[in-house]
């Protein structure tokens, strides 16, 4: 029945506050804020529905995007809303464009990499859109290794394939385009050139540049909304201050000239996309996980009482499914909210010219983009399967959800090469040890290493699990473990390169190891700060120890293979895990309604507020094109035909 709350019974079962649960899943009150209104603004608009994307060819499709960004754009305008307003309004109108590269990539690119005076020149436009920017770094050859990109740029004091950047097949204008600097015969690596690429008048593509979309991407609607492009260049001329020259310039003489800084800030925007992309996991695992769960609360199968059958949500194989992700969820929104207080934090050190904390912000925006962009992709999916049959429908919205979200274990960096930069990391703060070298932020427990090698795990009862002082350490003993054992074991390589591929496999299990401490870390620290709100700090610490303890459990090789803990302690932190699902069972569906998202930004009939799934998922069918008529095109031609030689031949 439609206006009813059929999960009105869940909701009165909470033992916190929603609202108050609200304030602190968004940041801040003023966040909150923000995010409530620019959601309902875009959910109220029906020139943002999106429950026709998958009726809609390519072509349609993107056209429709084009549609809805100018749309946007427009509102952002007369609405005059603010960057962080329009960022929340471009987040909830949830279709990946062109405009995401233009801001999260091309805009941040110039701000990292022009000088004062390039500034000047670009920025303005860009925030104008009346250049429309993108990101071309990957080549057909490669993305992965940056350093050998192939596309040269040849300095002449007289007067090169790109492969996937988004909004590079249709609409870009301009590119932020990586290539080899050559001057004066000698090849200074890779730089970043700011490239206009079509007409301003016209939009036509300039002479000596051929670029067209790269083709149907993954899944159905999806990613397909954004015109991912191929660009080649032949000989074309740019002027010389299009390179943008903050961090290394060209002189008129064609003499090159780099400041005193570390080569890789030409790969600050990856960094700080990364950053971002962690805090995005959150979004699209919380809104998975909300999907699940509402419907988990929704549907009954077997175990009937009185006549009535059982909850799903109520079996303990569903919660250890479904109740992790939860917890996950939560504990990425907190290493995110940290990890943005880092990125900051080490730009306001690069403009300060220290580069010391350089290290440690490429090696956490790397491995925990990775660790929580595969955990969050396996979720999605692990969401589907929670919902079952229903789960596989495209009206659940979790089919989509998963195909936009995956290739995010992809772009930014693919998931296994960054983590074999935590790695590289890792064992070189291991070797440093030997030299006195003391480890500080996210290594500084290797700064304890004697006393890690030598611990042993306290816990002695299921309850001790749910101390954070003995989580926290296991995870620390683990990590460092791992991490020395592979230094030991690389140190017996005489060729340090031979033996760093020889044990990548290893190498990458410990910068896991590492990545997951820092996610268990930072939401132990979140929690040991003021959390406001009725009953809202109780429930994360429960979601905390969830996580640590299904992480844990799913890593259980680790903690025993390094002695980290004992079988019987393994099987006590599975019956406090059993435990902690029931505590959380009563507040599961508040838990996700905190994550204030609306029916439309969901687009998800088993994921409704109201929980009135069937009624909406049988009205929804009869809206498929495909019932438009009783008879399916195709009967007389393919089907009547057969029918009739079948009863002509039973009659022979
Ligand atoms: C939700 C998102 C919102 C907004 C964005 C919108 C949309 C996002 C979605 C799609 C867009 C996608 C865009 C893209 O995919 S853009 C292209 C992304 N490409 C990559 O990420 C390439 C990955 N490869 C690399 O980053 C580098 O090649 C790699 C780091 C793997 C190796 O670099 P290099 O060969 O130069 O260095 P090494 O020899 O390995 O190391 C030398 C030294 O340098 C240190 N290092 C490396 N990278 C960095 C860095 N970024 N910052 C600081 N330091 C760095 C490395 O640790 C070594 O140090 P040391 O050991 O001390 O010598
Ligand atoms: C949806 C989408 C959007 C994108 N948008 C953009 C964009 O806007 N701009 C842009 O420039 N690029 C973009 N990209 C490209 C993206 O950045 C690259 O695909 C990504 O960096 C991975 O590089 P690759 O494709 O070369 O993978 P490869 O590195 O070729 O990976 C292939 C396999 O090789 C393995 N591998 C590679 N190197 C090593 C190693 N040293 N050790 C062990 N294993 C290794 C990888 O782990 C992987 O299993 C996008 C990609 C996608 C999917």
């Amino acid at each position: 029945m439609e206006g009813v709350d059929h999960l009105a019974h869940e909701r009165n079962r909470s033992q916190f506050d929603v609202n108050d649960m609200k304030i602190v899943w968004a940041g801040s009150r003023e966040a909150f804020e923000v995010s409530d209104r620019m959601s309902r603004l875009v959910a109220n608009d029906p020139a943002f529905r999106k429950d026709n994307r998958v009726h809609l060819t390519r072509k349609e499709l993107f056209k429709n995007t084009l549609r809805k960004a100018a749309y946007a754009w427009k509102k952002i305008i007369e609405l005059k809303l603010s960057e962080e307003e329009a960022g929340r309004l471009r987040f909830f109108v949830d279709e990946p464009a062109y405009t995401d590269l233009h801001w999260g990539m091309f805009v941040p690119f110039l701000k990292g990499q022009g000088t004062e005076e390039q500034l000047q020149k670009w920025l303005p436009l860009a925030y104008k859109m009346q250049i429309i920017g993108c990101y071309a770094q990957t080549e057909l050859g490669h993305g992965s290794n940056v350093q050998w990109l192939e596309t040269t740029a040849t300095f002449d004091p007289k007067t090169d394939e790109f492969w996937w950047p988004g909004g590079l097949g249709k609409v870009s204008t301009h590119a932020v385009v990586f290539a080899r600097l050559i001057t004066n015969g000698r090849d200074y690596g890779v730089h970043g050139f700011i490239v206009q690429i079509r007409s301003l008048d016209d939009h036509s593509v300039l002479p000596g540049i051929t670029i067209g979309d790269i083709g149907v991407k993954f899944g159905n609607g999806a990613y397909n909304t954004m015109d991912n492009g191929v660009m080649h260049f032949d000989h074309i001329r740019i002027p010389r201050n299009q390179l943008l020259m903050r961090f290394s310039q060209v002189t008129r003489e064609g003499k090159y000239v780099q400041s005193d800084v570390p080569r890789q800030l030409v790969y600050g925007t990856m960094v700080y996309v990364r950053k971002t992309i962690v805090i995005d996991a959150s979004n699209a695992l919380s809104r998975a996980v909300c999907i699940a769960t509402r419907y988990s609360a929704v549907r009954r199968q077997f175990g009937s009482q009185d006549g009535v059958e059982t909850q799903v949500i109520n079996y303990k194989t569903q919660q250890s499914r479904l109740f992790p992700l939860l917890a996950s969820a939560y504990a990425f929104r907190f290493v995110g909210e940290w990890l943005q207080w880092l990125y900051t934090d080490v730009t306001q050190r690069l403009a300060a010219n220290d580069f010391s904390t350089l290290p440690e912000a490429h090696a956490c925006t790397a491995g925990l983009k990775s660790i929580t962009t595969a955990a969050t992709a396996d979720g999605i999916e692990e969401c589907r399967k929670l919902c079952g049959g229903h789960g596989y429908l495209c009206s659940s919205g979790l089919p989509e959800l998963f195909a936009v979200y995956v290739p995010a274990c992809t772009y930014e960096g693919d998931n296994v090469v960054l983590l074999l930069q935590v790695a590289r990391f890792l064992v070189k703060t291991v070797s440093q040890l030997v030299s006195g070298k003391k480890p500080v932020g996210t290594t500084a427990y290797m700064g304890r290493l004697q006393h890690l090698m030598e611990s042993t795990c306290k816990v002695q009862k299921a309850e001790d699990w749910l101390n954070p002082s003995i989580v926290l350490e296991a995870f620390e003993v683990r990590s460092a473990r791992m991490s020395v054992e592979c230094a030991k074991r690389l140190s017996q390589f005489t060729n340090q390169e031979e033996g760093f591929h020889e044990l990548s496999p290893s190498l990458v299990e410990a910068a896991v190891a590492h990545c997951q401490l820092i996610i268990v870390a930072k939401f132990i620290e979140k929690l040991q700060g003021d959390i406001p709100g009725n009953g809202v700090k109780d429930q994360l610490q429960k979601l905390c120890s969830i996580y640590a303890l299904f992480t844990l459990h799913k890593h259980l090789g680790d903690f025993l293979s390094t002695s980290t803990i004992t079988p019987k302690q393994a099987s006590l932190a599975d019956d406090q895990l059993r435990s902690l699902y029931a505590q959380v069972r009563p507040n599961a569906v508040a838990l996700v309604d905190a994550f204030n998202y609306t029916d439309h930004y969901l687009g998800s009939i088993l994921g409704r507020y109201d929980g009135n799934v069937y009624p909406n998922l049988y009205d929804e069918a009869w809206k498929d094109p495909m019932n438009d008529t009783a008879v399916p095109d195709g009967y007389h031609e393919y089907i009547k035909p057969l029918l009739k030689q079948q009863l002509r031949n039973s009659r022979l």
